[in-house]
């Protein structure tokens, strides 16, 4: 035992069988990993619990020895007891490194890669301009605007299915499930929900998951899956079905057929992408929102730049998207001082690779994006760090917050584009800044993010968004019409 033990890097003492357990905080682990990194002298941390080994990659080149130059042997996730109860085996991103997850993955990509991604820019179009008249109206709901943007993208690419209301039941039904199977994507999930006798594993323990939540999962992963894929029946049948990947294939059954498979992968990439799509991005353009209410000189360079690109007659378009280093820029560093998913998603380590046991590695993509030798001042949000003295981009072209290797972020294309497209439009319409209260005095912005041990989220705060001119309220009432 003691030979293997010292395979492993080091770590924080691990307490009798339950390990770290109860050290690791549910919350901010991508700062929990550094300090205990910086602490041990080590990029490299392990902790261990229940027999289970998670390692914490906390700079880049660990991540990309791990988890790139030996994909082969770390692209797995863990076998979860709980996906089969959960009925979250649809889920592309719990699959196991195989032949099923390949399958998957290779439809994922034929939608989603950087060419076919660009068929979804008029449905990011249209809602983002949607996203500015809702911001006109209520400005003060700018996170529930951010909310129905987000999800009535992905929901109407993926199945045509069209959000008027944040109660809508799919998005109810969607946030359930995941809320109940998200947990399963942690540090802590992964030390105690690969164990293969979780029933065992007593409520007390954090992470655990009853039966019954198991049941109310599995209740509202049924609802998620139901509602829009009726809704795109019954609208096809009904012959007022817009084109989307769901309704495109089924329009193939119903022509030429296809397999049972072919059905099966493309509804799961569709259930599989509503989650992953929406949460990461909400999160990103929360985090814009943030930014810009603190940093009035980042917005003044952004329009500067607008104005010279695009002029004030007209709204942004993707077309504009490689004349303006600025706009991309900030994009950059959004997705640097606010990764969503900060310690990114676990992939197993194989047998017999590296360490003699299983285990997961965790990228601290946090660790990486705040690296003080990469990055000057990480905590200050600073687009310029992405521009060389002449104002053109550097070659740090790399969003980490994506992940890596061979389970890199299948939709960062997709990602990539609404996130623009949606803060070069922000830009250009609107000023965003303090809000103030009833006498005038700033209302300082609340700098907490809520943390579920995987997606990170501002909790809410005030700002004020007002439009620029009277030219862009009147441009963004014109888009509404259109
Ligand atoms: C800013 C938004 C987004 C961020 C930050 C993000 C981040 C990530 C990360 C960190 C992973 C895990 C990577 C790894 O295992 O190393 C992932 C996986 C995934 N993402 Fe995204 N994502 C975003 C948006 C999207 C969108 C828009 C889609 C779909 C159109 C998508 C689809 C997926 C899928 C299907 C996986 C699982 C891939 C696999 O396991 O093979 N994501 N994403």
């Amino acid at each position: 035992a003691r030979e293997k033990r010292k395979k492993y890097p080091p770590g924080p003492p691990p307490k009798f069988l339950i390990g770290n357990l109860l050290d690791l905080p549910g919350k901010r682990l991508g700062q929990t990993y550094l300090e205990h990194g910086r602490r041990l002298g080590s990029d490299i941390v392990h902790v261990s619990a229940l027999g289970n080994h998670v390692i914490v990659a906390n700079t880049r080149e660990v991540a990309e020895e791990l988890l790139e130059k030996r994909a082969r042997n770390s692209s797995g996730r863990p076998w979860f007891a709980m996906t089969k109860m959960l009925d979250w085996e649809y889920n592309i991103a719990a699959m196991d490194y195989g032949d099923e997850w390949r399958k998957h993955r290779k439809v994922c990509q034929q939608h989603f890669n950087r060419v076919a991604a660009k068929s979804f820019q008029p449905i990011q179009l249209q809602k983002t301009r949607r996203m500015l008249v809702g911001l006109l109206r209520f400005p003060e709901k700018f996170m529930l605007h951010n909310r129905m943007h987000s999800l009535s993208i992905s929901m109407d690419f993926l199945f045509g299915y069209q959000i008027d209301t944040l109660d809508d039941p799919a998005i109810l039904a969607a946030n359930k499930s995941l809320d109940i199977g998200n947990p399963l994507f942690t540090v802590n999930g992964s030390l105690i929900t690969v164990f293969p006798f979780l029933a065992r594993v007593p409520a007390w323990v954090p992470g655990a998951i009853s039966q019954k939540r198991a049941a109310e999962g599995r209740y509202w992963t049924h609802e998620m899956k139901r509602i829009p894929l009726e809704d795109v029946r019954r609208r096809m049948d009904e012959g007022r079905a817009t084109p989307s990947l769901v309704s495109q294939l089924l329009e193939k059954k119903n022509t030429v057929g296809i397999a049972d498979e072919d059905e099966q992968i493309m509804n799961n990439v569709a259930f599989t992408v509503y989650g992953a799509a929406s949460d990461t991005t909400i999160s990103v353009t929360n985090t814009f929102f943030y930014a810009m209410s603190l940093h009035p000189e980042v917005q003044a360079k952004a329009q500067a730049e607008i104005d010279r690109i695009v002029g004030t007659h007209r709204l942004p378009e993707f077309s504009d998207r490689s004349s303006m280093p600025y706009i991309e820029a900030i994009y950059r560093e959004v997705m640097r001082y606010g990764p969503p998913v900060p310690l990114g998603v676990m992939h197993t380590l194989a047998e017999d690779d590296y360490y003699r046991e299983l285990s997961q590695v965790f990228a601290n993509i946090w660790a990486m994006t705040h690296d003080e030798n990469v990055y000057k001042d990480p905590d200050t949000f600073n687009p310029d760090r992405f521009l060389t003295e002449d104002g053109e981009l550097n070659d740090d072209d790399r969003v980490l917050a994506y992940g890596f290797g061979r389970r890199i972020c299948v939709g960062k294309h997709v990602a990539s584009s609404t996130t623009w497209i949606t803060i070069v439009s922000l830009l250009a319409c609107i000023n965003i800044g303090k809000a103030k209260d009833e006498f005038g005095n700033e209302i300082e912005v609340n700098r907490e993010y809520d943390d579920d041990g995987l997606l990170v989220h501002k909790q809410p705060f005030k700002c004020s968004i007002v439009p620029r001119s009277e030219v862009a309220r009147k441009l963004i009432e014109e888009a509404a019409l259109n």
